[in-house]
């Protein structure tokens, strides 16, 4: 892309480095995989908050298995199936030819791994040992590379019912870098955000150590949401997360701070 069109390129970039915090979705295909990976590295060498989602949480297992683990050209076997290192692979049960029949599909559980103790997603999670959210792949992480990923710094916190299948990853030393196999939108809603994207904008904010501390509960400013009890109002809220977690960087002013999360 740089060669073919510098000018969007830059912009791509700028767009993101001005970013307080960074989703990277689910997606299929080599389409803007690059990017993604990229987007990983960017934060998480710079301590940016991070959450990935089902095909971002591969381009950080991707990301991080070429950048720190050296193992180069890593890739899934679903965007270059002759990579030397496969660290994403296919799910014995994914058909390629049944279109998605037979992925790994809907709700499911993952445990969280018991030495997982200072895992901020599980805080967020309510410290609970097991959670169901929903799925929707047909790749999943190279179980041969686990070892390394975890001595490394790249801790997967949460696995299937048969620890078999890595689920939730975070990365040791860094505000919030945490990626999920499965899908939290599917089980978000306005005044009940999901944990992963409730950590996402509390670090973004640098609200997520004043959250832990004080167990998890927002402060009484933020408990107004029976204030937020029509639909306008509930438009208003989003409206304004949406903006602040874009471009608000003056925690004083925001309408953020004022109206939904100090
Ligand atoms: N929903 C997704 O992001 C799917 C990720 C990836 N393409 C897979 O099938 O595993």
């Amino acid at each position: 892309m740089l060669s073919d069109n510098p000018a969007s390129y830059h912009d791509a970039w700028h767009n993101l480095c001005v970013c307080d915090c960074v989703v990277v979705p689910g997606g299929f295909g080599k389409r803007g995989f690059e990017g993604k990976i990229k987007t990983c590295k960017w934060c998480r060498v710079n301590d940016k908050p991070f959450l990935g989602i089902c095909l971002g949480f591969q381009a950080a297992v991707i990301e991080f298995s070429r950048n720190v683990l050296k193992l180069d050209g890593a890739n899934s076997t679903e965007v270059y199936s002759e990579t030397k290192h496969p660290v994403v692979i296919d799910m014995p049960e994914h058909n390629t030819n049944e279109m998605g029949g037979t992925m790994r599909l809907g709700k499911r559980t993952t445990l969280f791994k018991p030495s997982a103790v200072t895992s901020k997603i599980r805080r967020l999670y309510g410290n609970k040992d097991k959670i169901d959210e929903r799925h929707k792949h047909g790749y999943e992480v190279n179980p041969e590379y686990i070892d390394q990923f975890e001595k490394n710094g790249m801790q997967f916190v949460g696995v299937d019912v048969d620890q078999e299948r890595m689920e939730i990853l975070e990365l040791d030393n860094h505000p919030y870098y945490v990626a999920v196999q499965y899908h939290p939108e599917y089980l978000s809603r306005p005044m009940q955000p999901s944990p992963p994207f409730m950590g996402l904008i509390l670090a973004a904010k640098d609200r997520l150590k004043s959250y832990f501390a004080r167990g998890c509960k927002l402060s009484p400013r933020e408990l107004q949401s029976d204030y937020y009890d029509s639909e306008d109002d509930l438009n208003e809220l989003t409206v304004k997360q949406m903006n602040i977690s874009i471009y608000d960087h003056d925690d004083s002013s925001s309408a953020y701070s004022s109206s939904s999360v100090s």
